[in-house]
């Protein structure tokens, strides 16, 4: 495509998919507050629900990509409404404002693990990184039980809140890790599918690899080994101009947390049947310390 052309075309995405300004109303209910970011399929804000008075997440199909983000929207929505746990935002409501469709659902509380490592600079030790995928295993599996696989377990759909101190608080900085009473919560199933249901057929040019990976349990599990790697490598310090020698040299850990690794990744050892044998694997390695 000329250059030209492929200019005009960005020009006119970025004018479809400005954001709503902070204070529009949507639905005669949510109140703008702040964008939250901009994704593939959508954009997201923090809004106010003005009937009950609480904070809430709304997302809007991008309008650029037509009918693609509306559908996705939709399915989200439905898958939402059937995920009924804790550490999953509930949906609210899904509404059609002015030509554009949005998706309200429950704001999860806390900070991404990605701002949690890389802004916050926090640290895990392996029993803090263990017993925080253990949480989110949970999580994971009760997704599996309805019926559905994530698909995008990473670190930027992960939020964490700590029950005993703050973040932004003075002493935060000095806290690591993860405690037993620190609550997580899953979002963004704009990937998600069905278990066994075949990838989605969306016409567009930039789909992400994700959309195309089998919607089985073990995607999951891949996506939770290569989620504790990242937070073990959180404390992990390259020796100035040392050259990368990948995880299993440098990373210093027990061989139980080794071979666990090697399962979920699929580089050696029987892969992992299910997150219940992930769960029974964890506590074993937990009660051992
Ligand atoms: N229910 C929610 N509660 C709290 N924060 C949320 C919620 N949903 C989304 N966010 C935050 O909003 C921001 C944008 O999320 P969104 O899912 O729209 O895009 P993305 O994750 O950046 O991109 P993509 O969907 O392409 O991966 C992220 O920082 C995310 O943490």
């Amino acid at each position: 495509m000329n250059r030209l052309l492929l200019q005009g075309k960005r020009l006119l995405a970025d004018w479809l998919d400005r954001p709503l300004r902070g204070g529009v109303i949507v639905g005669r209910r949510y109140r703008i507050d702040e964008l939250l970011g901009i994704g593939s399929y959508g954009l997201t804000y923090r809004c106010t629900d003005l009937l009950r008075g609480r904070p809430a997440a709304l997302k809007q199909a991008k309008p650029s990509k037509g009918a693609a983000a509306r559908e996705l929207l939709r399915r989200e929505a439905g898958m939402l409404e059937r995920l009924d746990h804790p550490a999953i935002p509930r949906a609210l409501a899904l509404l059609e404002e002015r030509g554009q469709l949005f998706l309200a659902s429950e704001l999860a509380a806390g900070v991404t693990l990605e701002d949690w490592i890389f802004e916050q600079g926090r640290t895990f030790s392996e029993a803090e990184a263990l017993r925080l995928v253990r949480s989110l295993a949970e999580i994971v599996g009760h997704v599996h039980k309805s019926g559905y696989v994530h698909l995008d377990v990473r670190i930027p759909n992960v939020l964490a809140k700590l029950s005993s101190s703050e973040f932004g608080a003075p002493n935060s900085a000095a806290r690591a890790g993860f405690a037993s009473g620190d609550s997580l919560s899953l979002i963004d199933f704009g990937l998600a599918r069905r278990i066994g249901e075949p990838p989605l057929a969306l016409a567009s040019a930039d789909e992400h690899d994700r959309r195309r990976a089998p919607a089985e349990p073990a995607s999951d599990l891949h996506d939770l080994g290569e989620l504790l790697l990242f937070l073990l490598y959180s404390s992990y310090e390259p020796a100035p101009g040392a050259p990368e020698r990948g995880w299993e040299e440098e990373l210093e850990l027990t061989p139980q947390a080794r071979r666990l690794l090697r399962r979920l990744l699929g580089s050696d050892g029987p892969p992992l049947s299910g997150v219940p044998e992930l769960l029974e694997e964890l506590d074993r390695m937990l009660a051992a310390r």
